[in-house]
């Protein structure tokens, strides 16, 4: 039975990015920034002349686990403290205690017209009985809502994003709770469909693109480095 209105279209769209987080990175994916950990790749895709590149990342972040990165991302409580390119955030409905609906505003990209965003946002966490952890993982996906109005000058981004995170214990130790963060890392792989909705200059979006998601993910990654550093590890 139905949870909520929007629950099988959160199914399917989890379904599809547990499919294609695994697929290798194949030919057609560049290489566009390698920073440490951090393998950023695109590919070069444009619908009726709009740059629609789809975004891979991969990182791994030593001492943190997959539900700290996760549970970050996702609560909006913490959206403004690492996220430099939004104007605005707020939760506009709540389907269930992790699944939400968001409104964005987001700072405008010269020269193209500022751009907000209305996505459900879910998360989750799937553990798989063989591995020692379970993986954690943010879904952020556009949705209408009557309390989000598409408003000239603004430009309704598309957005069908993914966080998916592995949590790796390094050399562990007898018992779980000697476990220290020098002991975890966290696998992620971020992927990004953004349709920016309307026309942007080819080269410049993808120079601000280029820049700036590896920017925000290096950004978000600290940030939550700095805020479990003396936490509890949540695991
Ligand atoms: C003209 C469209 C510009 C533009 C608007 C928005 C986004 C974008 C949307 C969502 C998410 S998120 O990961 O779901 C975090 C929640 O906010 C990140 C980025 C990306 C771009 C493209 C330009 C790239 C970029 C990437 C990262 C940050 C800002 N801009």
């Amino acid at each position: 039975n139905r949870k909520h209105r929007l629950a099988y279209d959160v199914e399917r769209v989890v379904q599809e990015h547990l499919t294609y987080v695994r697929e290798e990175i194949s030919d057609g994916w560049d290489l566009i920034h390698q920073e440490g950990e951090m393998k950023v790749y695109r590919r070069e895709v444009e619908e009726n002349g709009i740059v629609v590149d789809p975004l891979k990342i991969f990182h791994s972040i030593k001492g943190v686990t997959g539900h700290e990165i996760c549970h970050y991302f996702w609560d909006y409580r913490y959206r403004m403290e690492w996220e430099t390119t939004l104007d605005s955030t707020k939760i506009i409905e709540v389907l269930e205690p992790d699944t939400v609906i968001f409104f964005q505003m987001h700072k405008r990209v010269w020269p193209a017209a500022q751009r907000d965003s209305c996505f459900w946002s879910h998360i989750r966490c799937i553990s798989n009985s063989e591995e020692d952890q379970p993986t954690w993982l943010v879904v952020n996906y556009t949705t209408p809502h009557h309390l989000a109005p598409i408003k000239s000058p603004h430009v309704r981004l598309v957005a069908n994003v993914a966080l998916i995170c592995e949590t790796i214990i390094n050399e562990p130790p007898l018992n779980i709770q000697d476990i220290k963060r020098e002991n975890i890392e966290c696998k992620l792989t971020y992927v990004a469909f953004v349709n920016p909705g309307g026309w942007v200059p080819s080269a410049a979006l993808r120079s601000v693109a280029k820049r700036e998601y590896p920017r925000f993910l290096k950004r978000f990654t600290s940030y939550v480095l700095e805020q479990t550093r003396d936490k509890p590890i949540l695991f």
